[in-house]
């Protein structure tokens, strides 16, 4: 079924943004995520393992598996043979724009400015990512923006952590943040899937500050 980014957006407070290495990794990191409560995954293009783990991770029941740092205009075929359900992008161009948008795949690119944001909006983009959020202004700049550019839903990306997010999600502008927090390196090396599922259940019930 496909979803627009609002759609996607309400599945969860947190969409977990995964770097995967090792391809059989992929199934059971999934599973832990979904089983904690983050059906929304974001894997990262910046692997050599990442279009399989993608293209497997799809299959999970209740995943819904989109593709991260999709930088080149080329990768946007790429991913949508591997089956993501939406695409990302840390940044955004006007080929990588017209690619994405010809793919008809969900599209939520990342924005740091506010002349990227109205670039965006130009595009009939109206959902975005505020990266790197905390180095780019951070709930500061989410508030700046919220009334001149009030069309915009932002999921903001980039240093947010467990404690900080209630504070972003308190936010109108705000949707849903990203982060890395839930799928640390260390555990996925170790095959600590239970404590990751339990940093997803913590995450997923993760709720506005105030
Ligand atoms: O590259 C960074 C990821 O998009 C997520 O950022 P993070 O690791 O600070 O959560
Ligand atoms: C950071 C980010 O949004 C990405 O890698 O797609």
């Amino acid at each position: 079924m496909r979803m627009d980014i609002d759609h996607i957006a309400s599945l969860a407070p947190v969409i977990p943004v995964i770097i995967i290495d090792r391809l059989e990794d992929a199934e059971p990191l999934a599973k832990a995520l979904v089983a904690g409560g983050l059906p929304v995954l974001e894997v990262t293009l910046r692997s050599p393992a990442a279009l399989d783990a993608m293209a497997i991770m799809a299959k999970v029941p209740g995943a819904v598996v989109g593709a991260g740092t999709v930088i080149d205009k080329a990768q946007v075929k790429d991913v949508a043979d591997a089956g993501a359900r939406f695409i990302v992008s840390p940044g955004a161009y006007p080929d990588l724009v017209d690619a994405v948008l010809d793919s008809t795949i969900p599209y939520l690119p990342g924005v740091a400015t506010p002349a990227e944001m109205m670039y965006l909006l130009s595009r009939g983009i109206h959902h975005q990512k505020l990266f790197p959020a905390t180095v780019v202004g951070g709930i500061d700049m989410l508030k700046a923006v919220a009334s001149p550019l009030s069309k915009i839903r932002f999921c903001p990306t980039g240093g947010i952590t467990a404690s900080t997010a209630p504070d972003f999600l308190a936010l109108p502008n705000v949707m849903c943040v990203g982060g890395s927090w839930v799928t640390p390196a260390r555990l996925v090396k170790d095959g600590n899937w239970a404590a990751i599922t339990e940093l997803a259940r913590q995450a997923a019930a993760l709720r506005p500050a105030g």
